[in-house]
C-alpha cells in the first residue's frame, strides 16, 4: 500500500504541520530497502500483541465497530456493522515489524528473519495477508521468501521516519480514491503505533476504504497506478462515475493540485499572504464541491501559519481553530498535532511564524 507524495507547502518547515497521515508504502520505493546502509540501524520493532484478530484493549473498544469479510472482486475487505461518527477511532495497532529506512542485507531475507522474531500467531497472520504482483515464473510453494516480500509490498504502510510496517487489521481496508476514502491513518511515534480514524460518518454496511495513492490525480492516472502497483482495476465510487461527471472531478481534482502548488509559492515570496490565504479558500471550496476531506487540518495549519506570519491574529485563531477541528478527525483528538494547535489557537502571538513577515490582514475562510 502507498504513500501519497505530500506537497511541501509552506516553507520553511512549520511548526505546527507535517503530514496529515502516513501514506500508503510504495513498492517503488522498496528500492531503497536494496541500497546497502552506510550506518544500518536495524532498529525494529516487534509487536507485543499474539493474536492481531483480537482487538486491543488498550484506547479501544472490545468490540470494534466492524467485521472483516470476503468483498465480490476485493478479497477481504472491513465492513462497519454500526453507523459511524466522523472523527471515531476505529484501529489502534502496533506493528509486526517495522522494516528501517536503512538496512544492510536484502529485503527479502531482512523480512524473514524479522518473521522470525514474532510469534506464531503474529507469523500466522502475517501469511494470511494477501499479495500481488509475484514475480512470474517463480513457485510461491517453494520460494517462501519472494511470498513474504510480495505480502510486504502489498501491505506495508509508512510508520515515517520509523520505517515501514506491516499492521494486519489495517492491511484488510481496501482502496478508495478522493471523496470515496472514508477513514485516515496516522502513525504515533510516541504509542509506536498506527490509528486509524473515520475521516467521515459511515453507516451500517458501508466497507472501510482508505487510499494507497496520490487521489488528486485524474482518474486514469489513478488507475494505471492502482493496476501497476496493487494490481486491480479501482471502480470506487469517484472512478465509477459518468465520463462527464468524472471529466468534471479530474478537473476539480486538477485544479485543487494547480491551487496547492500556487500557496506554496508564498514561501519564496512570489505571492503576498493575502494571494496565499485566497488560494486556499478556493482550494477549500472546490474540494467541498469533489467531497475530498482529507489533509484538511494540514491546509488549515498552513493558512494559521501564513496569518501568524503577516500578524492577523484574528485569522491566526481562525485558522488554527479550523487546524483543531479538522485533525481532531483525521488524528484524533488527543494527537500532538491538536494540542499544538490548540495553543495557537488560544494565544496566535506564540506561533513560531509570528510577525516574521509584514502586517496583513489575510482573513479567514470566506
Ligand atoms: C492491502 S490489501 C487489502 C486487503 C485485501 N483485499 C485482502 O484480501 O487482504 C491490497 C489488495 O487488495 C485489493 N484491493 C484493494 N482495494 C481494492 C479495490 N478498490 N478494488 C479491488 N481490489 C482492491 C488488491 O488486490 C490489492 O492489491
Amino acid at each position: 500500500m502507498r504513500p501519497a507524495k505530500r506537497q511541501r507547502r509552506v516553507p520553511p518547515e512549520p511548526a505546527v504541520g507535517g503530514p496529515s497521515s502516513p501514506r500508503r508504502f510504495s513498492p517503488l520505493r522498496l528500492l531503497w530497502l536494496v541500497v546497502p546502509a552506510a550506518v544500518a540501524g536495524l532498529a525494529f520493532f516487534i509487536s507485543t500483541s499474539t493474536d492481531p484478530s483480537i482487538p486491543e484493549i488498550n484506547g479501544l473498544q472490545q468490540a470494534p465497530p466492524f467485521v472483516v469479510r470476503d468483498i465480490p472482486g476485493k478479497g477481504k475487505g472491513v465492513v462497519a456493522t454500526r453507523d459511524i461518527k466522523q472523527g471515531e477511532l476505529l484501529i489502534q495497532e502496533p506493528p509486526l515489524f517495522v522494516v528501517p529506512k536503512s538496512i544492510s542485507e536484502s529485503p527479502a531475507a531482512l523480512i524473514s528473519r524479522l518473521l522470525n522474531n514474532v510469534t506464531q500467531a503474529n507469523r500466522d497472520a502475517f501469511w494470511s495477508l494477501s499479495y500481488v504482483n509475484f514475480p512470474e515464473g517463480l513457485d510461491p510453494e517453494t520460494h517462501p521468501e519472494e511470498v513474504a516480500l510480495a505480502i510486504f509490498q502489498t501491505n506495508a504502510v509508512s510508520a515515517n521516519n520509523d520505517g515501514v510496517g506491516i499492521f494486519p487489521r489495517m492491511a484488510r481496508l481496501n482502496h478508495g480514491c478522493a471523496s470515496a476514502f472514508n477513514v485516515v491513518y496516522s502513525w504515533r511515534k510516541r504509542e509506536q503505533q498506527i490509528f486509524i480514524h473515520a475521516l467521515r460518518d459511515i453507516q451500517r454496511g458501508q466497507e472501510l476504504l482508505t487510499t494507497y495513492t496520490e487521489t488528486k490525480r485524474t482518474r486514469n492516472e489513478r488507475r494505471e497506478f492502482l493496476s501497476q502497483q496493487y494490481g486491480f482495476m479501482c471502480t470506487c465510487a469517484v472512478c465509477s462515475l459518468d465520463d462527464a461527471a468524472s471529466k468534471l472531478s479530474d478537473e476539480r481534482l486538477t485544479a485543487i493540485s494547480h491551487y496547492y502548488g500556487h500557496f506554496a509559492t508564498w514561501g519564496s515570496e512570489s505571492i503576498s499572504g493575502v494571494e496565499a490565504i485566497s488560494t486556499i479558500n478556493t482550494i477549500w471550496k472546490l474540494e467541498d464541491e469533489e467531497g475530498y476531506w482529507s489533509e484538511r487540518g494540514q491546509l488549515a495549519a498552513d493558512a494559521a501559519w501564513i496569518s501568524a506570519a503577516h500578524s492577523d491574529a484574528s485569522a491566526a485563531r481562525f485558522w488554527a481553530q479550523l487546524a483543531v477541528k479538522w485533525y481532531s478527525y483525521e488524528l484524533g483528538a488527543d494527537s500532538e498535532l491538536v494540542s499544538e494547535v490548540q495553543r495557537i489557537a488560544e494565544n496566535p502571538e506564540q506561533h513560531p511564524a509570528w510577525g516574521s513577515r509584514k502586517p496583513l490582514t489575510v482573513g479567514p475562510l470566506v
